[in-house]
């Protein structure tokens, strides 16, 4: 009898779930380790105050936190988001409810070793890894497996850069990592860096309340609206605008559009870079916020901190009360793997040395889910992940050497710097649909045009017309990657696939039926 493959999972976030049941799938023994008592990652709210100690603030996630990505497109792709229960965007609490869901619905708890921490993965020489893990702070064991996934994201280490006379600053300073409620910052002059995600959705917040709002941005971004024309933006792209159009063509109207029906930014928010170049922003309510003057921005690098706040590089200075840092995080801080896995000195800056953002060419068996920058949602992008690297530990995907990982990051280097702006967070950004695509198609699993058009003549033809409309110029849902190939779940995915395309208010009868029979 052969020796069942045995996989180490780290973290029992949207990737660690996503790796355990793709693992279970594919008859490999797996056991998942997770230092909190609960399962959910980065979306397990903790609550904490501005002054905590940022190592030990686990979850980013303030009380506001909402969906960036609409509910059709975030699901996982065999286990849909019903529309009764979940709105078309919503806020962290029901996705953590929907990662539980998930969690029941495909017996996952029991892979799973909540209160364990990793320590230390360490490379054996065969191909195979020791883990070094803690129970509850206190037991330390060592256990053998065939391969790791790393799946702890790169939301944990809050990046904070050097600012030259930080120490003079005389107010409250500190990381949007620790950020929860915009109460403490009534009638308070407040001043952000950066402009991510975190620095808009913060400064939306807390602007309403405070005395003044000001945020600082070098590049200045594109911020998106959830809805545009009273459907989820994401409903305006589709696999044809992304795959057949020319993306500079697609981005040209993209951003037509989005001049047309929202508020235009002021100029110090137009950045070089185009629309689709950057991980965007969303965020309905910022341009009209920057529009009433409720919140002030300043197009400029911090040259320093004064003890009243801040020195700006065009000479302007800013005094305030408070400085919140939304500088993000530092991408590869991951403790327990080898620390030249991700990057070694020979890497270009704003790079990483990972094969399709998977794998590392310098270790075996070792595979890093949810490091991606997806622009677009993530859950489908770690399923996708997670299937590929089961389809090489099984052997359905050849497995590529040394030297074509090598050519093939290369190569990726270069696509990085010509479609993307030069920073960290954009050395691992990817487009969704294509990057899953890339993954799946050595499983068979990519909805061609071809392989959806054979379906018109093999079976229902209406019915595979309608699913062909719907997944190459409908909303991307993630269920289109379940229409063929290995791990295929047809019928339940064109349920799904044709209930988004008809705007449903809920899961059809069908797809109800099918959730019960397939785990
Ligand atoms: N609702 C949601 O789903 C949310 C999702 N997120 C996600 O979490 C992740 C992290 O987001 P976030 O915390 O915003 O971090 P990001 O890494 O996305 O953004 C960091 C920002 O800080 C700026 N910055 C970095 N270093 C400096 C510096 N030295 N001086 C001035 N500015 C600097 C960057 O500017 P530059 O571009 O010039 O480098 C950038 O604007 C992202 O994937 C994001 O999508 C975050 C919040 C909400």
């Amino acid at each position: 009898m052969t020796e069942k493959i045995r996989i180490a999972v780290v973290g029992a976030g949207i990737s660690g779930l996503a790796a355990v049941k793709e693992c279970v799938a594919a008859g490999f023994e797996v056991e998942a380790f997770d230092s909190r008592d609960e399962i959910g990652g980065a979306w397990a709210y903790q609550h904490c105050t501005p002054d905590a100690t940022p190592s030990e603030v686990w979850s980013s996630m303030y009380q506001g936190t909402m969906l960036n990505s609409c509910r059709d497109t975030s699901s996982f792709s065999d286990f849909p988001l019903d529309p009764a229960r979940y709105s078309d965007y919503f806020k962290h609490p029901l996705m953590l409810q929907y990662l539980n869901e998930y969690a029941d619905h495909f017996d996952l708890r029991k892979h799973v070793r909540l209160r364990t921490k990793v320590l230390e993965c360490t490379a054996r020489g065969d191909g195979s890894w020791t883990v070094r893990i803690q129970e509850d702070g206190g037991r330390v064991q060592d256990k053998v497996f065939n391969a790791v996934f790393a799946c702890t994201g790169h939301l944990s280490t809050p990046m904070v850069p050097e600012f030259k006379g930080r120490e003079t600053f005389k107010g409250q300073f500190f990381h949007s990592h620790c950020y929860r409620t915009p109460g403490p910052f009534e009638g308070k002059r407040v001043a952000i860096i950066g402009f991510g995600s975190s620095a808009v959705d913060i400064a939306c917040e807390i602007a309403p309340q405070a005395k003044e709002l000001h945020m600082v941005t070098r590049r200045g971004g594109w911020v998106l609206p959830r809805y545009v024309l009273g459907k989820p933006t994401e409903a305006w792209d589709n696999r044809a605008t992304q795959l057949w159009v020319p993306s500079s063509l697609s981005q040209w109207l993209q951003t037509k559009l989005l001049q047309l029906v929202d508020i235009p930014p002021p100029k110090e928010l137009v950045p070089e870079h185009k629309l689709l170049e950057q991980n965007p922003t969303v965020r309905g309510d910022f341009t009209e916020k920057v529009a009433t003057g409720l919140i002030a921005v300043q197009r400029a690098s911090v040259d320093s901190f004064t003890e009243t706040g801040l020195a700006l590089s065009t000479g302007a200075s800013l005094d305030v009360d408070i400085v919140i840092c939304a500088t993000g995080y530092n991408l590869f801080d991951i403790p327990y793997l080898p620390s030249d896995l991700v990057r070694n000195e020979s890497t270009p800056q704003n790079a990483v040395d990972l094969y399709k953002l998977l794998m590392s060419p310098r270790y075996t068996n070792v595979f890093l889910l949810g490091f991606a920058e997806v622009i677009g949602p993530l859950p489908p992008t770690v399923e996708a992940q997670a299937r590929h690297a089961v389809g090489i530990l099984g052997g359905r995907i050849k497995r590529p050497s040394q030297d074509q990982m090598i050519r093939h990051i290369k190569k990726f280097h270069e696509f990085q710097a010509k479609h993307f702006v030069d920073s960290p967070r954009h050395s691992i950004a990817t487009h969704a649909i294509a990057y899953n695509d890339d993954l799946l198609e050595p499983l068979g699993a990519v909805p061609t045009f071809g392989r959806l058009l054979t379906k018109v003549f093999t079976s229902n033809p209406i019915k595979a017309m309608k699913v062909l409309n719907a997944v190459w110029f409908g909303i991307p849902s993630s269920a289109q990657w379940r229409l063929c190939g290995e791990g295929k779940k047809e019928p339940l995915a064109r349920a799904t696939v044709l209930r988004i395309a008809a705007e449903e208010r809920e899961l059809s009868r069908s797809e109800r039926e099918f959730l019960v029979t397939t785990t």
